[in-house]
C-alpha cells in the first residue's frame, strides 16, 4: 500500500495453505472482464513495492487450508457468477496452482491479476485461464509472457514515453525514470488511469490516459469499481 509493504520473495509450498487477504464478491472493476460479477482472493504479501499503490494486502492473518478457502469461495459465490479473480498483493508469490486446478475443475472460470514477474511451475494450460499482466518492471518472468492475454499499464500524467504512450518513470523508486517492460508486438494493451488520491491528480490522469489510448490504439479501462463505490 503507497510503497509502504515490506517486500517479500516468491515462497514455495505445496498450495494447500495460503496467506489471504480477502475473498469478496463484486464486478470486476478493471480490464477484459470489466463489469463482470466476480468473486476476488486477495492474496497476502508482494514481491515488489510499488510506491502508489492503492491495495492493503499485509493486515489479514488468515491462512486458510485450500479446502477452506474452496469453501468460502463457494458461500459467495451466486450460481450467476462464474468468473474467480485471484489478485493480491502479488498473486504468484504463493503456490496458487492446485487453487486454480481446483477451481478449474469446478467448471470455473479464473482471472489472475499479476505484476508478471514471477511464475509457477504446473500452471494449467486452459482456455478458461487468463492472465492479465500489470508490468510494474523492466523485465518480466519468461515463462509467464507468453501466457498473458492482457497488458494493462497503469499510466499518470506527465509519465508516459512519446514514442508509445506507456510509463517512462520506476513504479518501485519515485521521480526516478524506468523503462517497463513493452509488450510484444501485436499483444492487446489496456491502459488505466493512476489513482493517486487527489481528485485533481486523478482528472489528469484520466484525460492524460485517454489522450495515449486515443493516439496508440490501446484500450482505456478506468476502475469502475472506484466509480461505484464498491469493493
Ligand atoms: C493491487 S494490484 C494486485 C495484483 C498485482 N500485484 C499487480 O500489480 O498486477 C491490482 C491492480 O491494481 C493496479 N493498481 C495498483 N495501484 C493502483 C493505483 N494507485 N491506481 C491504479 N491502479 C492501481 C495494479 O497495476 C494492478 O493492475
Ligand atoms: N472491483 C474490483 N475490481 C478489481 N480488479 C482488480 C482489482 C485488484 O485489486 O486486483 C480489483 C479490486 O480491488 N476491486
Ligand atoms: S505489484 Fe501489485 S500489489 Fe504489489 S505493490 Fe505493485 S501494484 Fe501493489
Ligand atoms: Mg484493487
Amino acid at each position: 500500500m503507497r510503497g509502504a509493504n515490506p517486500v517479500r520473495p516468491q515462497e514455495g509450498g505445496d498450495g494447500q495453505s495460503l496467506w489471504i487477504q480477502e475473498v469478496f464478491y463484486t464486478l470486476q472493476g478493471e480490464g477484459p472482464f470489466v463489469g463482470e460479477p466476480s468473486v476476488f482472493v486477495r492474496t497476502g504479501g508482494c514481491n515488489l513495492r510499488c510506491h502508489w499503490c492503492d491495495t492493503d494486502f499485509e493486515s489479514s492473518p488468515w491462512r486458510p487450508s485450500l479446502d477452506e478457502l474452496l469453501a468460502r469461495i463457494g458461500e459467495l459465490r451466486p450460481a450467476v457468477c462464474d468468473l474467480i479473480v485471484l489478485t493480491g498483493g502479488e498473486p504468484l508469490r504463493q503456490n496458487v496452482v492446485p487453487l486454480i486446478r481446483a477451481l478449474l475443475e469446478r467448471g470455473l472460470r479464473v482471472q489472475i491479476e499479476t505484476n508478471g514477474t514471477l511464475w509457477l511451475d504446473g500452471m494449467p494450460d486452459d482456455p478458461r485461464l487468463t492472465i492479465v499482466c500489470s508490468p510494474k518492471t523492466p523485465g518480466l518472468h519468461p515463462d509467464l509472457v507468453p501466457r498473458v492475454s492482457v497488458y494493462k499499464y497503469v499510466l499518470a500524467a506527465g509519465e508516459s514515453d512519446p514514442g508509445d504512450g506507456l510509463p517512462t518513470l520506476s513504479t518501485q523508486l519515485p521521480g526516478q525514470g524506468a523503462r517497463l517492460f513493452r509488450p510484444p508486438p501485436g499483444a492487446a494493451v489496456t491502459v488505466m488511469p493512476r489513482d493517486d488520491g487527489d481528485a485533481e491528480r486523478n482528472l489528469a490522469n484520466r484525460q492524460a490516459c485517454t489522450a495515449v489510448a486515443l493516439a496508440h490504439g490501446y484500450r482505456m479501462s478506468v476502475q469502475l469499481h472506484k466509480l461505484l463505490g464498491i469493493a
